[in-house]
Formats: C-alpha cells, sequence, structure tokens
C-alpha cells in the first residue's frame, strides 16, 4: 500500500519552492506507486502562497472531473532543538498556525481566544496512520507555521513553552491545511536547521532535501 494507494485517486503533495518539488519527485519516481497518481507542485513560500496555490490546484482538479484525494504538505523544516534534529524527518499530528491572534501584556492570544475560529488543525487520521507505518522512524509532534522564521533564543524558548508538543516550525501547513479543509491532508516535513539564533551557514539543505527523497520514497513505494 502506498500513499497514493491509500486513497483512490490522486495525491497532492505541496512544497514551497522547486527545490522541494524536485527532492520529493526524486523520491515518487524511485517509489513503486505509479508516478501518474500523485502530483507534485511548489507553490510558493509562506501561508497566504500556499493556501493560494493549493486551492487553485484542487478547484482545477475538481473542474476538470479529477478530484484530489488527499494533500500532503511537504518541505524541509527548522526542528525544535532535542525535538527534531536536524535531517530528521517529521509528521505533523496537528498543524498549527502559532503566529496567527494578537500580542497583549498578558502575553500571546491565538485566535481561539479571539473568537475567531481555530489555529490548530489536526492531519487526517487514516493519512497520518498510513505515513507512520511507511516512516517509522519519524518523529510526531506538531509542526507550528509561521510567517516568520524564527531567529531569536527568546522566540524559540516562547514558542516552546507555548506549544510543548511542538517539534518543527516551517511557513506553509496551516495555509495548505486550511485550502484542503474538505480534503484528507497531512504535514511531512525533513529539518534542515534547528530552530534558534539566525545562523544560515548552519542549514543542511542537502542533507534535509536527500531525507525529503527518501521520505516520498517510502511512503510511495
Ligand atoms: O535564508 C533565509 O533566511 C530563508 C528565509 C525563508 C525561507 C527560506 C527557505 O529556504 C525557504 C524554504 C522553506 O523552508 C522552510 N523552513 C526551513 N527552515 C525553517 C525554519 O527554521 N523556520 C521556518 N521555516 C523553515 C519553510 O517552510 C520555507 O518555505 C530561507
Amino acid at each position: 500500500m502506498t500513499a497514493a494507494g491509500l486513497v483512490p485517486g490522486r495525491l497532492l503533495i505541496v512544497t514551497a519552492v522547486a527545490a522541494e518539488a524536485e527532492a520529493v519527485q526524486a523520491g515518487v519516481n524511485a517509489g513503486s506507486a505509479d508516478p501518474a497518481t500523485v502530483h507534485v507542485a511548489p507553490v510558493g513560500v509562506g501561508p497566504a502562497a500556499a493556501a493560494a496555490g493549493t486551492a487553485r490546484l484542487l478547484t482545477l482538479a475538481e473542474a476538470a472531473g479529477v478530484p484530489y484525494r488527499a494533500v500532503i504538505s511537504a518541505g524541509i523544516a527548522g526542528g525544535f532543538p532535542g525535538r527534531a534534529d536536524v535531517g530528521a524527518t517529521v509528521l505533523g499530528a496537528r498543524t498549527i498556525a502559532a503566529d496567527l491572534g494578537a500580542e497583549s501584556d498578558d502575553g500571546f492570544l491565538p485566535i481561539e481566544e479571539l473568537g475567531f475560529g481555530t489555529s490548530i488543525l489536526e492531519a487526517d487520521p487514516t493519512l497520518l496512520e498510513f505515513l507512520t507505518a511507511a516512516l517509522p522512524h519519524a518523529v510526531i509532534g506538531d509542526i507550528l507555521t509561521l510567517a516568520t522564521v524564527t531567529g531569536t533564543a527568546a522566540t524559540t524558548a516562547a514558542l516552546q513553552a507555548r506549544h510543548p508538543a511542538a517539534v518543527a516550525e516551517a511557513m506553509e501547513g496551516y495555509g495548505v491545511a486550511s485550502a484542503a479543509a474538505s480534503v484528507p491532508f497531512a504535514e511531512l516535513r525533513t529539518i534542515s536547521n534547528p530552530i534558534g539564533p539566525r545562523d544560515r551557514a548552519a542549514w543542511r539543505l542537502r542533507e534535509a532535501f536527500s531525507a525529503l527523497t527518501e521520505a516520498a520514497a517510502a511512503a510511495c513505494g
């Protein structure tokens, strides 16, 4: 059984940038699933581009009479130190919009407390169960979505305190999940850098892209 075979019909895997899409596509091609049942597409960096791009692809497919049956937000991510190391693969039990809310003298208020909906979107249980079985070494936990890459120790500590089950942060998951509200959704990431004080030289892109290819091959094999 493959992720594409789990859900009859086509599987959509969206990434932020072309390099991530190429890494995922290489894994799909190496897996035993029919590559025609999996569509990999880069839709842009950040939650807004991710939501708009995913919604467009879902709508076009539905209008053409070939709707996608599931959507995976995939790509590289920052890992919380001690929770997900560089090179690790992570699966999101929940995708959380960690900066969607308001600041106050009492701290950050998520949109739940403002009465505007939810900042927490759960992965589809069946899709998550399948991916967990296909990727037995993956770290499972919450994945935060932020429009701004965390770059200080103070923000890292605040996010860790507010989200004790968070293992990673990226910039698109919540946007993809919002667009895929009526379709099974999951988030799959590989860790390129530790979350913390900004050190671009410490990003291990090659390692993360290679882990992404391996994860895609396992999910589609
Ligand atoms: O060099 C930079 O400062 C920089 C800023 C924003 C994006 C990038 C990318 O390389 C975009 C790729 C993609 O990577 C995800 N990502 C990776 N690490 C993190 C992180 O620590 N925090 C948040 N997102 C991260 C993200 O989903 C980007 O779309 C480079």
